[in-house]
């Protein structure tokens, strides 16, 4: 039997296990839960009377006739269906949450690029007013391509609401915690965790420890799902139990609030009586979910070479095109580096995709220096690139015994188009002016003999 708890205004029910407690282990499972015994349809969907007089709604995430390994779909039984949650709609400027296409004439995307960590100002900044894209990719109105933001929250939404009907988010904490309160259930969020906030889903976020800031990836296109392991087999990399979607979780509370909804674009706000986190017991698999990143188990090289990093892929969302894919979300943490005659950092490459990188916590091997933890890189379409002269001269003459890379998490936002600064990324953001030189001391080795020169 459940019990009841109050957080943050939100009834949900707990017990049902000590190990997860709040949270359902799985990745897209079709999961069950009621925030009330009894709530949720035994059997059926529809009754002709819900249980406590609620509204039973269906929460679409992917067309009714999508294929059924692919098929997700929520549903919910509330107090109020969500057409109560919504009325006219007012256009609003969020200025600072760039949609694609968004190419702008004066901004040159062509390039290596690499920021520091964004400063957090002294204004006040909710998930909406907080949000600076980085960099845009695709097109929101043919639902392709990605955008990548920095979230810089000091300021938790009251009585105030979002959701973007564009995409789907994965939120990637650098710094401070935040709560996600959601329709289906509550996250709570801190680094060296992920969140993937479906398209559709309304929701809160509250600071627990500010100021906060992180990554965020927007998908415009299909959602993100597990890679396929190959002759990998059925464990390692990301394994579907270390998920966890909330339990149900209700509010119900008469108050003014308002719903800002992101669509095509474009931002809208709306004006209701009441908090629209209102859904008293659920069942579906299109659901948020949060996953620990410490719980990824990667797999590498163990004799020699350095691999392709997709043998790190946490999360991949197809673009239609067969192992091509719109995004895919790429972790570098901890691990042994224990390959013989080799060159162990990444090689120098040029890319058909387009690499945006974030550094978590540590310092990332390609780049010891000048990647803080917070900051970004932009390797774009084609772009050369690869280790610095620093890098490169310790994999060169390292003896290369078994090597713990301790003390690093770093990520890429790998997608199949090529990027394109904001206009904030190009003018406001702390560029790094100087970022290529990092690659000026690279010496020529080559001599005529088949030893090089390696003074
Ligand atoms: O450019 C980067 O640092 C990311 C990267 C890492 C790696 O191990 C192999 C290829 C690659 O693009
Ligand atoms: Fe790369």
């Amino acid at each position: 039997m459940n019990e009841m708890t109050k957080l943050s205004g939100l009834t949900r029910a707990t017990g049902i296990s000590a190990l997860h407690e709040g949270y359902m282990p799985g990745f897209g499972n079709d999961f069950e839960t009621e925030a009330l015994p009894g709530a949720l349809p035994e059997g059926r969907n529809s009754p002709q009377k819900c249980a406590y007089g609620l509204y039973g709604e269906q929460l679409s995430g992917t067309a009714f006739t999508a294929p059924s390994h692919q098929n997700e779909r929520t549903w919910c039984y509330r107090i109020r269906p969500s057409v109560k949650h919504s009325g006219r709609y007012e256009k609003i400027d969020v200025p600072y949450w760039a949609t694609a296409p968004n190419v702008d004439p004066d901004v040159i995307s062509l390039g290596q690029y690499r920021w520091n960590p964004v400063p957090h100002s002294d204004q006040p900044l909710t998930w909406v007013t907080g949000m600076r894209t980085m960099t845009t990719a695709g097109d929101v109105y043919t639902q392709v391509g990605m955008a990548s933001h920095i979230y810089l929250v000091t300021q938790s939404m009251q009585d105030d609401y979002f959701y973007s009907a564009d995409s789907e988010l994965l939120v990637v904490p650098q710094e401070g915690r935040l709560r996600f309160a959601t329709e289906l259930g509550v996250i709570d969020l801190e680094p060296k965790e992920i969140a993937i906030l479906p398209r559709g889903l309304v929701y809160r976020v509250e600071v627990l420890e500010g100021p906060a800031r992180g990554f965020v990836c927007e998908n415009y296109g299909q959602k993100f799902d597990l890679p396929g392991r190959g002759p990998i087999g059925a464990n390692g990399m990301a394994n579907r139990r270390d998920f966890k979607t909330p339990v149900a979780a209700f509010e119900d509370r008469e108050t003014p609030s308002t719903v800002t909804i992101k669509w095509q674009g474009q931002f809208h706000r709306t004006r209701i009586g009441h908090s629209p986190l209102d859904v008293v017991a659920w069942h579906g698999n299109y659901a948020p979910v949060k996953y620990d990143l410490r719980t990824y188990c990667p797999i590498g090289a163990i004799l020699f070479d350095h691999p392709d990093p997709s043998i790190f892929t946490v999360l991949t969302a197809p673009s239609g095109v067969e192992g091509t894919a719109n995004i895919d979300f790429v972790l570098f943490r901890e691990r042994w580096m224990t390959m013989e005659d080799t060159f162990r950092p990444p090689w120098y490459h040029k890319n058909v995709m387009s690499e945006l990188m974030g550094n978590i916590y540590g310092a990332y091997d390609a780049k010891p220096n000048g990647f803080a933890p917070g900051a970004m890189s932009l390797h774009n379409m084609m772009l050369p690139h690869g280790p610095d002269n620093t890098a490169f001269e310790k994999a060169t003459h390292d003896d290369l015994g078994p090597e713990k890379l301790d003390n690093t998490m770093s990520f890429m936002f790998e997608t199949r188009f090529p990027q394109h600064l904001t206009r904030f990324a190009a003018q406001e953001a702390p560029l790094q002016d100087d970022y290529i030189d990092c690659w000026d001391s690279l010496k020529k080795h080559f001599d005529g003999t088949p030893e090089g020169n390696w003074d």
